[in-house]
């Protein structure tokens, strides 16, 4: 284990008075994989533009790359790419794919080896080989695939041997560990020749919105889908190799996940901040995140912008509340951000729905639970989530915080720093899984700089 110096630490700096920031956030993480792969499995290029430009996308487009998609980076402006398919819509076979810690490239490319003409290899980091993948390769051998473990059984790394031909057909998986099992397969039934439904047999489903995310994106690309969440059944039309067809150029929604941090900033530091692009219809479960807001005590605005998405400008109030009992399960990855903000609420909180949290970059109800306790907070662990009980603030210290190589704890750490002196955070590089400069994003939001 690598360990630190204080001095390798990064010192969260506080909030000295009401914030008025304005924070442009790059593209959505879930969106521009789903947009990457969905162009991938077509047979026009397509022009991804406000495609997020992090670890996760450039895995992801290192992915495609080793599997023969050629994706070429705009020189002039990174975060515009045109992806072009290989001709015919095969895949090369003998591929090493890195995952890294990416949920979206684990779950989402193997699909694409399914495609390929030989077999593909699948690794990431250390810290990846713990999270949940059995499920999805039970669908994928369901269609036909063959997977050779070399770790541990249901776990990356793997070698995936695609079939012969795709064909379409029943497959039945429990999902109840990640939405992305049912993404990823919905993304890869395009192309089988016959219909596929899919059908999940867990007593609990996580992130529906990510789920509506993929079937809204498949119509985009002219992919016929049957939805019914609530029996748990999905019917793809397979296109066989005519694949899918997004249009010639896609523009990428910002990230509203990514959002939460800065927005919580108002209510944590007091003022406003406040975030351009708002979409006025999105399948992100960030689109939640207002009126979670609102609840917990926010003033929330959607500013109109004239000709373009409006602002949501965010007012923190005289007081944050406590959830109480509150399901969070359709927006398990904006946990965090709304943790570092009950922390300092007049009330308990009981979130629920979410342990699959467990099976994320790190198990966070774990880390949230340790990190909060570390800093003289109250908290701990339930069987499906986390509670957080109310500490006055003066009782509430600095500390050296861990992160766990979870982009999402080391913005949470961020958040409680506005408040207490003295927080440091270790590896806030982290952070760079899904926001490209995240410490400079933040350093100018106290600096009351417009990023607008
Ligand atoms: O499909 C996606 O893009 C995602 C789905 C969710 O996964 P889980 O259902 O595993 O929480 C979410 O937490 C993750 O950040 C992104
Ligand atoms: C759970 C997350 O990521 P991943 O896509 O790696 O699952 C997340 O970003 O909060």
């Amino acid at each position: 284990m690598v360990t630190m110096t204080v001095e390798e630490t990064w010192a969260a700096p506080q909030a000295d008075g009401p914030l008025e920031a304005t924070v442009t956030i790059p593209g959505s993480k879930s969106l521009s994989n789903r947009y990457l792969i969905l162009a991938a499995l077509g047979s026009r290029p397509v022009r991804l533009t406000g495609l997020l430009r992090s670890r996760d996308t450039d895995l992801m487009i290192g992915a495609l790359a080793a599997l023969g998609v050629d994706c070429r980076v705009d020189p002039n402006k990174a975060t515009n790419v045109t992806v072009i398919p290989p001709a015919g819509g095969r895949f090369r076979g003998g591929a090493r794919v890195d995952c890294g810690l990416a949920g979206t490239v684990m779950r989402f490319v193997p699909g694409l080896a399914m495609l390929a003409d030989g077999p593909t290899r699948f690794d990431g980091d250390e810290q990846a080989y713990r999270r949940p993948m059995r499920p999805l390769l039970e669908g994928l051998t369901q269609l036909g695939a063959r997977i050779e473990y070399l770790g541990q059984e249901g776990f990356l790394p793997f070698v995936l041997t695609p079939p012969d031909r795709l064909v379409g057909r029943e497959v039945t998986i429990d999902s109840s560990a990640s939405s992305q099992f049912i993404s990823g397969l919905l993304l890869l039934a395009a192309r089988a020749d016959g219909p596929t439904t899919i059908v999940h047999s867990g007593q609990h489903l996580p992130s529906l919105p990510h789920i509506a995310m993929t079937v809204e994106d498949l119509r985009q690309a002219g992919v016929r889908v049957q939805a019914n969440p609530d029996r748990c059944r999905w019917s793809v039309e397979g296109r066989g190799t005519a694949g899918t067809g997004l249009p010639d150029q896609v523009q990428v929604e910002p990230d509203l996940s990514n959002a939460a941090p800065f927005l919580g900033a108002a209510l944590i530091g007091g003022g406003q901040v406040s975030v351009p692009n708002w979409p006025d219809h999105t399948t992100q479960p960030g689109g939640l995140l207002p009126g979670y807001l609102e609840t917990i005590g926010a003033q929330v605005d959607m500013v109109p912008d004239g000709q373009g998405s409006p602002t949501c400008r965010v007012t923190g109030g005289e007081a944050i509340h406590g959830l109480g009992d509150f399901d969070l399960s359709p927006a398990g990855e904006i946990v965090p951000s709304i943790a570092a903000i009950l922390v300092f609420a007049d009330g308990p909180s009981r979130l629920h729905g979410i342990g699959h949290l467990r099976g994320h970059e790190t198990n966070r109800l774990k880390a949230l639970a340790t990190e909060i306790t570390r800093i003289g907070g109250q908290a701990r662990e339930l069987d499906d989530g986390l509670a957080i009980e109310p500490v006055p603030v003066h009782r509430l210290h600095g500390a050296v915080m861990e992160t766990y190589a979870d982009h999402r704890m080391a913005t949470f750490a961020a958040m409680i720093g506005l408040r207490i002196p003295g927080i440091r955070v270790r590896n806030i590089g982290t952070t760079a899984k899904t926001m490209p400069d995240f410490p400079g994003m933040w350093k100018r939001m106290l600096a009351g700089e417009d990023q607008g």
